[in-house]
C-alpha cells in the first residue's frame, strides 16, 4: 500500500487493500488463532460504578501509582514484570466507587501474542477507561507503540464511533450519500470496501468526514471505543523546560507517582473522562440524602435508570420525579421517567 500513490485510478485498489488487511487482523485476533481470551486469573469481579485499567511497558510506574491510589499493596520493584496478573484495587471518588486494575507491563507484540499481551489487553478492552503509562525518561515513540498494541486489537482510544449509517438493500446497488465533503475517501474506495464485505446493493450515508478505516470500522463492527489518559511518570526526573513540552500532548497529564506529584489533576481528569453523574435522592418531605450518591453513567443516566440502580423492580413503579438542579427548567420540575438527569441533581421518585 505505501508505494502505491494514492490517485483516481488506484483508490479502488488501495480501498480493497485495507478491507483485506482488516480482514486478516480479524483473524488474528479471534480467540480461535490461540492464546487469546481473558485466562485464569487475569479477569478479576467487578466492582464499583467504572473500572480503570492501566496499561504501560514494564517498570513505568503503574504499580507504585495504583498502590498510592487505593492503598491496596501492589509490589512495586525496579526490576521489569513485577506484576504478573491482574491486581484489583478500589477507591472512593466524589462518592463514586471506582474499581483500579493494575495490569503486569506489555511489550512491543503483545497483540500478537508476545508475553502476557494478550490477556492484558483482553482485559484492558473491557475496561470503562485506560491509563496509558509512560516513563518520561523513555523515548515518546513508546506512546505510538502502546497505541499500535491496542489498535491492533479493535481499540479505538479517544475516537467516537464515526456517524456512518448503512442500510442493506436488494436491489439498486450502492448509493452513496454524505452531508459532509469527503476529503479522506472517494467513492471508488467505498465501492472496492463494499465488495469486499459482498455488499452490492445498500445505502450507505456519511455524516462525517471519515476515512476508510473508520469505514471499515463500522463494517466490522466489533470495535470498543474507549476513553484514554496518557499518565506521564516520573517528572521528578526532568527539568521544568522538558516538562513544559510534555504539556503539549493532547489528552495527558505528567505526575511522580513516587512522589506523589501532581496525581490531583489526574484524578480530576479520570473523573471528567468516566463521565459520571451523581444524583442525590430526596425522600419526599424529607432533606435530601448528600452523604451517598447513587451513581450513574451518562448515557445512562434517566430518572428510569435511577430508579432501577436503587432497585430492580422499583423502575415498573414510577411514574416520574420531582428534580433539583442542572437538568431541570425550575427547581422542582416534574419530570417523566425518560427525562435525563444531570451530575448532582437532586431527585425525588414518584410512585405510581
Ligand atoms: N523516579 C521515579 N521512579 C518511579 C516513579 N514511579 C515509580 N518509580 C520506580 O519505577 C520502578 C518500577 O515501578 P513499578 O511501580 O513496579 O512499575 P510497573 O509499571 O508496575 O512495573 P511492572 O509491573 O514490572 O510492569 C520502581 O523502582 C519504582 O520505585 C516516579 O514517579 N519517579
Ligand atoms: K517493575
Ligand atoms: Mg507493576
Amino acid at each position: 500500500m505505501s508505494k502505491t500513490q494514492k490517485n483516481k485510478a488506484t483508490s479502488y485498489h488501495l480501498g480493497q487493500l485495507r478491507a483485506k488487511l482488516a480482514k486478516l487482523k480479524r483473524e488474528l485476533i479471534a480467540p480461535s488463532s490461540g492464546g487469546g481470551g481473558g485466562g485464569a486469573g487475569f479477569d478479576v469481579a467487578r466492582t464499583g460504578i467504572a473500572t480503570v485499567g492501566f496499561v504501560g511497558f514494564p517498570s513505568v510506574g503503574k504499580s507504585t501509582l495504583m498502590s498510592g491510589m487505593t492503598g491496596q499493596d501492589s509490589l512495586a520493584a525496579a526490576y521489569e514484570f513485577t506484576t504478573l496478573t491482574t491486581v484489583p484495587g478500589s477507591l472512593t471518588y466524589r462518592g463514586a466507587p471506582i474499581q483500579i486494575l493494575d495490569l503486569p507491563g506489555i511489550i512491543e507484540g503483545a497483540k500478537d501474542g508476545k508475553g502476557r499481551g494478550r490477556q492484558v489487553i483482553a482485559v484492558a478492552r473491557t475496561c470503562n477507561l485506560i491509563f496509558i503509562v509512560l516513563d518520561v525518561c523513555k523515548p515518546l515513540k513508546d506512546k505510538a507503540l502502546l497505541e499500535h498494541e491496542l489498535e491492533g486489537v479493535g481499540i479505538r482510544l479517544n475516537k467516537r464511533p464515526p456517524n456512518i449509517y448503512i442500510q442493506k438493500k436488494d436491489k439498486g446497488g450502492i448509493a452513496v450519500t454524505n452531508t459532509v465533503p469527503l476529503t479522506k475517501i472517494d467513492h471508488d474506495e467505498i465501492r472496492a470496501i463494499c465488495s469486499e464485505y459482498r455488499i452490492s446493493n445498500a445505502s450507505i450515508a456519511f455524516r462525517s468526514d471519515a476515512s476508510s478505516e473508520d469505514f471499515i470500522d463500522v463494517l466490522e463492527g466489533n470495535r470498543i471505543y474507549i476513553p484514554a489518559i496518557y499518565v506521564l511518570n516520573k517528572i521528578d526526573q526532568i527539568s521544568i523546560q522538558e516538562l513544559d513540552l510534555l504539556y503539549k500532548i493532547p489528552m495527558s497529564v505528567p505526575i511522580s507517582s513516587r512522589m506523589w506529584l501532581n496525581v490531583d489533576e489526574l484524578m480530576e481528569k479520570m473523573w471528567t473522562e468516566l463521565r459520571l453523574v451523581r444524583i442525590y435522592t430526596k425522600p419526599r418531605k424529607q432533606q435530601p440524602d448528600y452523604s451517598q450518591p447513587v451513581v450513574l453513567r451518562e448515557g445512562r443516566a434517566t430518572v428510569a435508570d435511577l430508579a432501577s440502580a436503587i432497585h430492580r423492580d422499583l423502575k415498573n413503579n414510577i411514574k416520574g420525579a420531582k428534580v433539583w438542579g442542572m437538568s431541570a427548567k425550575f427547581p422542582g420540575q416534574i419530570c417523566s421517567p425518560e427525562h435525563v438527569l444531570s451530575d448532582e441533581d437532586v431527585v425525588s421518585l414518584i410512585k405510581r
